[in-house]
């Protein structure tokens, strides 16, 4: 059988871009609308105790449009394989960004800064935590905006996200004292933690807590103290100090971040939680190019799209609307498929 042959026609499928833990990464081009895209990949074989994070990560990408939170297109499951049809995002990994430039200045740190308490925030008000919050699974886009990313660690926990957790995961360097010592925790408390690192990594272009050998990077991690490198200004300072306290109940809280001083700094308005594009929305140019194209009614075409299953015309429209949002040219090509 031909290598990935279920997007034959469908996707174009060239080299690999990445990979993230059990899955590869290719990158690929949507047939009708030649926009590129990001394609995941997993084999179930390959998975083993790792295929729930596969599911907990559809439903999470699924439920969670926001502007700063890496899109999913489209699904696809054969029986040996499993295909994320994702945004892709040629800007690349943050950490990359910031070791090119060895920090950033507290300026461009803010703009980013602020995208990933957005993308935070959001998910906390809707019940998940991320639980590996760290510049690799921070892209950027074309545009420089950024794209949090890997949701395979994430938690929902079922009474909310003020209940406990008890799993063990991320990565060392990224997490919080009471997750490495193994106690009960709060998802929104260790994504706070992170957040700390991920700014102090932003400013100073080092991890404030990091060692090769595990046990002297655990002590650090849970003594809480780390070097004030001098590049960083007295607000800076106390920012990542109320972030990176050992006690999470005197960790500052998601929302208190949000208005924080050195947040709102050449901002007029506080870093919003909220997904500014409306999701799903029905765009009538958009809708009758596909209409169009599929020979059908734009009201039998919405109804098609209406059940949102992240189907190809699920992948085709939000493409579209994504052309449509960056000024290009709402039009579908490669007239082959039609009568798919
Ligand atoms: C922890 N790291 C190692 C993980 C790597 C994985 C590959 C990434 N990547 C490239 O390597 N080249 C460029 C590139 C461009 N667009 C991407 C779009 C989406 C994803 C993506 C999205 C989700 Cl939701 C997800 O779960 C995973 Cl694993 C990947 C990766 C992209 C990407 C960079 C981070």
């Amino acid at each position: 059988m031909a290598r990935y042959s279920v997007l034959k026609g469908f996707y174009d499928v060239e080299q690999t871009i990445g990979s993230g833990g059990f899955a590869k990464v290719k990158l690929g081009t949507h047939c009708l609308t030649k926009e590129k895209v990001a394609i995941k990949i997993m084999e179930k074989s390959r998975l083993g105790d790792d295929l729930p994070r596969v599911k907990i990560e559809l439903e999470a990408l699924k439920n969670l449009p926001h502007q700063n939170i890496c899109k999913l297109y489209q699904v696809i499951e054969t029986e040996s394989h499993y295909y994320l049809i994702l945004e892709y995002c040629s800007g690349g990994e943050l950490f990359d960004h910031i070791v090119e430039r060895n920090r950033l200045e507290e300026k461009q740190a803010r703009v980013f800064f602020r995208q990933i308490v957005s993308a935070v925030a959001f998910l906390h008000d809707k019940g998940y935590a991320h639980r590996d919050l760290k510049p690799e699974n921070v892209l950027l886009d074309k545009e420089k905006n950024l794209k949090l990313i890997d949701f395979g660690l994430c938690a929902k926990p079922q009474p909310g996200l003020d209940s406990f957790l008890y799993t063990s995961c991320g990565s060392p360097t990224y997490a919080a004292p009471e997750l490495i010592l193994g106690q009960k925790y709060l998802g929104s408390e260790v994504d706070i933690w992170s957040l700390g690192i991920l700014l102090y990594a932003l400013l100073c272009g080092v991890l404030p807590f990091d060692d090769e050998n595990i046990d002297s990077l655990y002590r650090k991690i849970l003594s809480g103290r780390y070097e004030e490198s001098s590049c960083l200004s007295l607000e800076s300072k106390r920012l990542i100090r109320s972030m990176l306290q050992v006690d999470p109940k005197k960790r500052i809280t998601i929302d208190d971040l949000l208005s924080h001083p050195w947040l709102m700094k050449g901002f007029k308005e506080p870093v919003t939680k909220l997904c500014l594009h409306k999701v799903h929305e029905k765009d009538p140019s958009c809708l009758s190019v596909m209409a169009e194209y599929y020979r059908v009614s734009v009201d039998v075409m919405w109804s098609k799209l209406n059940s949102w299953t992240y189907d190809y015309n699920t992948a085709t429209y939000m493409l579209l609307l994504s052309k449509k949002q960056r000024g290009l040219p709402i039009k579908l090509y490669n007239f082959a498929l039609r009568d798919k």
